[in-house]
């Protein structure tokens, strides 16, 4: 956007103390056209912001009377939506996340150039219209039906979640959104790009445990001709093709170190350099990751860099596993009914109050993606109560809560119900793979020749058939 000279320009609270700084930045900023508001303290702040609700708030951290974080905290808190840049004077990692804690949208470090102060100024109030723009258009950000992409349970057990949205959007800091498998981590990523001014850029997806490493770090960074045997012509990897939009690196805690490396490059300098190459290419790309591991132990035992961690955990955010919130269960039924129904063109069945209680008891260790499952299969049966319900959770919760040998699990013809053959083959299907990984001792690539599939088909089928977790670690 640029700013326009004109008198009804946009207006621009600025709360700094030091008088030569005020005048500076008023005199800049009134030169592009904006209304500037100078306020020298956060009592003045205070005053102001409580009566008035300008287009951008630019607020000095170290205040004579107060501490500029701590006022953005509380008027984010009474429900301030203003996008604020906050001004320091010590350019810390530590001091950054602090700020985009407290809700700031970006920061300037002191002494800064005029026209540094300027294009964060268009950018912040760039990304404060198109809030303004989503507000109007989808009161609580989550719903996109359309796509299938509605997040059930903004209003329930991830309230939380959702109410923090907007503001991750706005920003462009780095997410690290962890959880159990199947929790909907890779929806919350695709919800905070769709919200942010990456907009109309890429959304690239990266699953680096479906990718052997060395092939992983190929895809992401590119290589040039020669850089080894099958390079044949220089290729580009998925970080340069994300220019422009975000990065979802999902399940972060299976990257190599050597690909961690790289990785923190491209978050602190803003480049990279292809493999086999040497010229670096710049990259402008918002990057969210995700994981079910826990990447803190991971720091301490040495199995992920720390350094990393840190830049990527700008701003964390848990999904609580769908057991510890059961009230969204009912709404997420529906939601799937609907979709999948929809999608094949039949009548949704509806589900009776015995099925939903077993439902509601059930602990679902796959996590939203086993029930989406689950119901999907009811769909195409046709009928979705009690004893479809039945059948399969008892099936199921068996190897779940206590991992069986995985013959268990293929039921002999005298004591199995009548299946759908499709329902047979997937049950036949999810022994074999647990008895693969089981064999393998976890580890995947292992399992996966066993199998005689490729190492992605076998991720595919551990997430498809929600497999627990210790019984393919590795
Ligand atoms: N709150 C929700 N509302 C609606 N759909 C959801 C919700 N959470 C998850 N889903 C759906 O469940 C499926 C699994 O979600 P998703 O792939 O985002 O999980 P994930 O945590 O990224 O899984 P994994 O760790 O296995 O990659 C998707 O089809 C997703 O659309």
């Amino acid at each position: 956007m640029t700013v326009d000279a004109e008198v009804n320009g946009p207006e621009v609270a600025l709360v700094e103390d030091e008088r030569n700084l005020r005048e500076l930045y008023q005199d800049v900023l009134s030169a592009r056209g904006l209304r500037v508001v100078p306020l020298e303290s956060v009592a003045a702040a205070e005053a102001h912001l409580s009566r008035h609700a300008p287009d951008l708030v630019l607020l000095d951290v170290k205040l004579g009377d107060g501490d500029g974080l701590a006022l953005l905290d509380r008027l984010r808190q009474q429900g301030l939506r203003t996008p604020v840049i906050v001004m320091t004077a010590f350019g810390t990692v530590e001091r950054a996340v602090q700020a985009l804690r407290a809700g700031a949208t970006d920061f300037l470090v002191k002494p800064f150039a005029n026209e540094r102060l300027v294009s964060a100024v268009e950018a912040a109030l760039e990304t404060g219209r198109r809030l303004v723009e989503l507000e109007l258009a989808a009161p609580t950000l989550a719903p996109d039906t359309d796509t299938g992409r509605a997040l059930i349970g903004a209003d329930g057990g991830l309230r939380d979640v959702a109410a923090l949205l907007p503001r991750v959007a706005a920003s462009d800091a780095t997410v690290l959104v962890r959880g159990e498998s199947g929790t909907g981590k890779e929806l919350v990523a695709r919800a905070i790009h769709a919200a942010s001014p990456r907009l109309d850029g890429p959304f690239v997806s990266v699953n680096c445990a479906a990718l052997p490493p060395s092939l992983l770090e190929s895809e992401l960074f590119g290589f040039e001709r020669g850089a080894f045997t099958g390079a044949h012509s220089r290729r580009k990897g998925l970080i340069e093709t994300a220019e422009g939009g975000t990065l979802f690196l999902d399940e972060i805690g299976d990257m190599s170190l050597e690909a961690q490396a790289r990785l923190l490059r491209v978050l602190q300098e803003r480049e990279i350099t292809r493999i086999g190459g040497r010229e670096t290419v710049k990259v402008d790309l918002r990057v969210i990751s995700a994981t079910h591991r826990d990447l803190d132990a991971m720091a301490a035992s040495g199995q992920f860099r720390s350094d990393l961690l840190y830049r990527l955990a700008v701003i964390p955010i848990h999904l609580p596993p769908l057991r510890e919130r059961a009230r969204d269960i009912p709404g997420l039924i529906e939601h799937f009914l609907e979709k999948h129904a929809a999608r094949k063109g039949l009548r949704p069945p509806r589900p009776d109050p015995e099925t939903l209680r077993r439902a509601l008891a059930y602990p679902w260790p796959g996590n939203v993606r086993e029930l989406e499952n689950f119901v999907e299969r009811a769909v195409v049966l046709g009928h979705f109560d009690s004893e479809s319900l039945r059948a399969p959770l008892a099936q199921k919760a068996a190897p779940v809560s206590a991992p069986a040998p995985a013959q268990a699990l293929v039921e002999t013809p005298a004591q199995a119900p009548v299946q759908t053959l499709r329902d047979a083959v997937a049950s036949a299907e999810r022994a074999a793979v647990i008895a693969a990984l089981q064999a393998a001792k976890g580890q995947k690539t292992a399992a996966a020749r066993l199998l005689g599939v490729s190492y992605k088909t076998l991720f595919n089928k551990i997430h498809e058939h929600g497999i627990r977790e210790e019984l393919h670690i590795g």
